[in-house]
């Protein structure tokens, strides 16, 4: 039998992308409500009482309200607003770095946020590995594609042709610290810079590390070859090595994909260094962790329906 699915939040930007995602795939049946009843209480209740799993595609506030709405159901959930990502009795849906068991197995599972999921991939495993102290002053400075803010950032690039770049976060309170903190697995929040820029999809976050200051003192290379073992055999998070590479680039009118790369790229003696994730804010940043979440909590192959 098919596992019902309800996206609540379906005609947003991220909820359009799970859609595209899910179609034509027999092992799921869509519950759908139209323009008129898809932000009625009443409609809402219903559906996510009538599906198996949830997929809230909401602002924060919206998302809370689905799971009280679903009170008294057996419906899983995947919410992918920040509403959940560090509370309780919630799992952190980054199969890689929390272990697909826990997602498999959960009633409630928080995607990760677009940032976070690069700078997570990056720092986690090197935290865990010992080879980053968990009390350094980590910074991040992250660059990204409108749609990452929804259909408001989509509507005011679209009103402001002429914004070449746009910095923000600048009171330092991003709605993303706490998941990058407890997820990194860090005792200090992180300074993080958040941009965007004229592209409607992708992103690139980045941790400059200077590690001649830092006691346990790793090269650059030996943090690329533990991220490497940590992220083997993935399809989803790649590590890409390229001693000729010398620039990034995110072009405007990329392709939709779900996979991510990480870099390390170190100063000759290899006590500076830059971590670097690329990958899009709509795909492993959000719908394609989604399906990903979806596939595991189904039991079905974790990469069906992505774009890798
Ligand atoms: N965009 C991205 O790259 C990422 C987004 N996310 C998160 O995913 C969630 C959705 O984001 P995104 O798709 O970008 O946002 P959008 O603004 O594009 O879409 C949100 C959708 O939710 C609908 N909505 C709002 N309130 C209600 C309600 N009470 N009941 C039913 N529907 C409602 C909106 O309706 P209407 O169309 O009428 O406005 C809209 O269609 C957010 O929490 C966001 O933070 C997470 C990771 C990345
Ligand atoms: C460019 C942009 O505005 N990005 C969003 C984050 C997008 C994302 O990861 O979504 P969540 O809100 O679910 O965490 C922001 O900075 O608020």
């Amino acid at each position: 039998m098919a596992t019902r699915i309800f996206i609540d939040g379906a005609a947003g930007t991220t909820g359009l992308e799970i859609r595209e995602r899910l179609d034509g795939r027999d092992a799921f049946e869509l519950i759908v409500l139209d323009d008129a009843e898809r932000k009625s209480e009443t409609a809402r209740r219903d559906a996510l009482h009538a599906a198996d799993i949830a997929i809230l595609c909401l602002p924060d506030d919206a998302a809370k309200e689905s799971v009280a709405l679903a009170a008294g159901s057996n419906t899983r959930f995947i919410d992918a607003s920040s509403a959940h990502r560090v509370a309780e009795g919630w799992t952190y849906g980054f199969p890689e770095v929390i272990g697909r068991e826990h997602i498999a197995e959960a009633q409630f599972v928080s995607n990760p946020g677009c940032y976070p999921t690069g700078f997570i991939a990056l720092i986690a495993p090197l935290v865990r590995a010992g080879l980053l102290p968990a009390d350094w002053p980590f910074t991040c400075n992250a660059v990204s594609g409108y749609s990452g803010g929804g259909k408001a950032l989509i509507e005011r690039f679209a009103a402001e042709p002429d914004i070449a770049f746009r910095t923000y976060g600048l009171n330092l309170d991003h709605k993303h610290l706490p998941e990058m903190q407890a997820h990194a697995g860090l005792d200090h929040g992180v300074l993080f810079a958040p941009s965007v820029v004229p592209a409607y999809r992708g992103m690139v976050v980045e941790v400059p590390l200077h590690l001649g200051a830092m006691s346990t003192g790793p090269h650059a290379d030996r943090l690329r070859d533990a991220l490497g073992q940590f992220y083997e055999g993935s399809q989803v998070v790649k590590v890409v090595h390229d001693e000729t590479e010398s620039e990034l680039l995110l072009h405007a009118d990329a392709p939709p994909r779900d996979d991510m790369e990480l870099r390390v790229f170190g100063n000759e003696g290899g006590w500076n260094a830059r971590l670097v994730a690329r990958l899009d804010n709509l795909g492993k940043g959000a719908s394609g962790a989604a399906i990903q979440n979806l596939n595991i909590m189904c039991g079905l192959p974790e990469t069906e329906g992505l774009n890798l």
